[in-house]
């Protein structure tokens, strides 16, 4: 279990910088098997610092999400914010925050994405309803299109954009919106696939204006029922979610040459979780999708194919 230290901000950093960042890459290396592998095509530069902040991401989601969720309380997410305002002064509290101290010397980032996550998750200690997309929009915004934002300013964009000669001189074009797209559009994705899960814990994430559009009732949803209501509804939502992939996909090509890889494979690895609900007909609820590791890994191919050629 990943839990918060009750250690003050200290002088001495706890560990090294390397076995911080260690600890970081075995955290990434546990949590998302496939996207260690695709980190492991970056720059030996680039790679630890997307490591820092996975471990950070992870860390964060799992004060509400994980085995220890039932004791966060919102004085857990205020004292997980006092400790990233000390990792952002350069203090880090325990051993994993001494690898993302590090990380922001080397690619200064802003903290606004890093608040805004933790403010996801406080919606998710106090809401369990959406009214509309507008609503949903904003907790996808917060939990996942912030990590976009935090990997693009690792990543970083090619700066051979420009080729022709009356444009060399204009600054490179960096694709937020784009990043910001892939987070929204792989938390949509969890959303779907994690519907039955989340409806035992009394949670809907799917708006109820369109669970209204489509007549399905919240009652119908935690009984797992799969009629033409259902699959209608999650054929929109799916479609909803593709428009998302689709504007990240636009973006990857004006990232430095060596992360358009990893982002192709997440991308793919995240859209396949849809083409696997179809392939179920929309039946979420009897088990959890899943798309085992080799399919996950057949698709490396086409996703370099794509870093090379889009
Ligand atoms: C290269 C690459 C994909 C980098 C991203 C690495 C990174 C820092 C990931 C952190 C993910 C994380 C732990 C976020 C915390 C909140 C959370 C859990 C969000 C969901 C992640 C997936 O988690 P999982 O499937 O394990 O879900 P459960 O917790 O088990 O329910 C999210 C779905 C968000 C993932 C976000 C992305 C994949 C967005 C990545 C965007 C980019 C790398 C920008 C790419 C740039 C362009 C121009 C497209
Ligand atoms: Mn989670």
């Amino acid at each position: 279990m990943l839990q918060l230290s009750d250690s003050p901000p200290r002088m001495k950093p706890p560990v090294s910088v390397d076995e911080s960042y260690q600890l970081c890459r075995q955290i990434t290396a546990k949590y998302a098997k496939t996207f260690y592998l695709g980190t492991l095509l970056m720059s030996k530069a680039k790679r630890p610092a997307i490591w820092a902040i996975y471990a950070w991401c992870r860390r964060t989601d799992e004060l509400v999400d994980g085995p220890a969720a039932a004791i966060t309380t919102p004085e857990t997410l205020d004292k997980w914010e006092q400790q990233l305002e000390s990792i952002f002064a350069g203090r880090p509290v325990d051993k994993f925050d001494v690898a993302l101290v590090d990380t922001l010397q080397r690619f200064p980032m802003d903290i606004q994405p890093f608040r805004d996550m933790i403010a996801g998750q406080r919606m998710d200690l106090h809401r369990s309803r959406y009214q509309n997309f507008d609503e949903l929009y904003l907790y996808c915004y917060r939990v996942a299109g912030t990590v976009g934002l935090m990997s693009t300013a690792v990543m970083g964009v090619d700066t051979k954009q420009n080729t022709a000669p009356w444009n060399r001189n204009q600054p490179p074009y960096v694709p937020t919106e784009e990043a910001i797209a892939l987070g929204i559009a792989s938390q949509l994705t969890n959303i779907l696939r994690d519907v039955h899960e989340d409806a035992r814990r009394g949670r809907i994430y799917i708006p109820l204006e369109d669970l209204a559009r489509f007549n399905y009732t919240e009652q119908d949803l935690f009984k797992g029922v799969v009629d033409e209501r259902w699959r209608s509804l999650m054929r929109f939502l799916i479609a909803r979610t593709r428009q998302f992939y689709q504007k990240a996909e636009k973006g990857i090509s004006y990232l430095c040459p060596d992360a358009r890889l990893p982002v192709w494979a997440a991308l793919m690895q995240y859209s396949q979780i849809l083409e696997k609900i179809e392939h179920n007909d929309y039946n979420v609820f009897s088990q959890r999708v899943y798309v085992p590791q080799w399919q996950k890994i057949r698709s490396i191919p086409l996703a370099w194919l794509r870093s090379q050629v889009l």
